[in-house]
C-alpha cells in the first residue's frame, strides 16, 4: 500500500512538471492560458453562475489537455523522424485538428456565456 501511495505521488510530482513545462516552453499553451487568464477574471467581474464556471472551466481544461496531446505527439514526431515526410506532416495535421475542435467548442461556450454580457 506504501509502495502505491509513493508511487502514485512520484507521477504526480512528473505530471505537475509536466504542466509547469507546457506553461513556460509552449507558445501555444503561454497564448491560451493568457487568454483563459482573461475569460476567469470575465467570470468573477459578471459573476457568473456555478453552471457557467463549470461549462467554462470543462472548455479549458479540454483545450489545454488536448493541446499538451498535440504537444507530444507535435515532439515525438520529431523526434522519431526529424526529417520533413508526408506522414508526419498528415500526423501533425490530424493532432492540431484535434486541437481545432476543441478551440472551436471552448469559443462557442464563452460566446453563450459571455455575449449576452455585451449586447
Ligand atoms: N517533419 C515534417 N514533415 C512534414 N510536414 C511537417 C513536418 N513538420 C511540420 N510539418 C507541417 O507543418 C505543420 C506545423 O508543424 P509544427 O511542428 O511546426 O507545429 P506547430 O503547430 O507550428 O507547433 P509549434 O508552434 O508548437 O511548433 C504541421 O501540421 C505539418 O503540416
Amino acid at each position: 500500500m506504501k509502495e502505491f501511495i509513493v508511487g502514485r505521488l512520484k507521477s504526480l510530482k512528473f505530471a505537475i512538471k509536466g504542466c509547469f513545462l507546457l506553461i513556460t516552453t509552449e507558445h501555444s499553451v503561454m497564448a491560451q492560458t493568457s487568454l483563459f487568464s482573461i475569460i476567469v477574471f470575465l467570470g468573477f467581474y459578471f459573476d457568473i453562475s456555478k453552471q457557467d464556471w463549470i461549462n467554462q472551466t470543462l472548455a479549458m481544461a479540454l483545450v489545454l489537455g488536448i493541446e499538451g496531446l498535440n504537444t507530444a505527439v507535435e515532439k515525438m514526431a520529431d523526434f522519431i523522424h526529424p526529417d520533413f515526410h508526408s506522414r508526419i506532416g498528415f500526423i501533425k495535421d490530424i493532432a492540431a485538428g484535434a486541437v481545432t475542435f476543441a478551440v472551436l467548442g471552448a469559443v462557442t461556450i464563452f460566446l453563450i456565456i459571455y455575449l449576452p454580457y455585451f449586447l
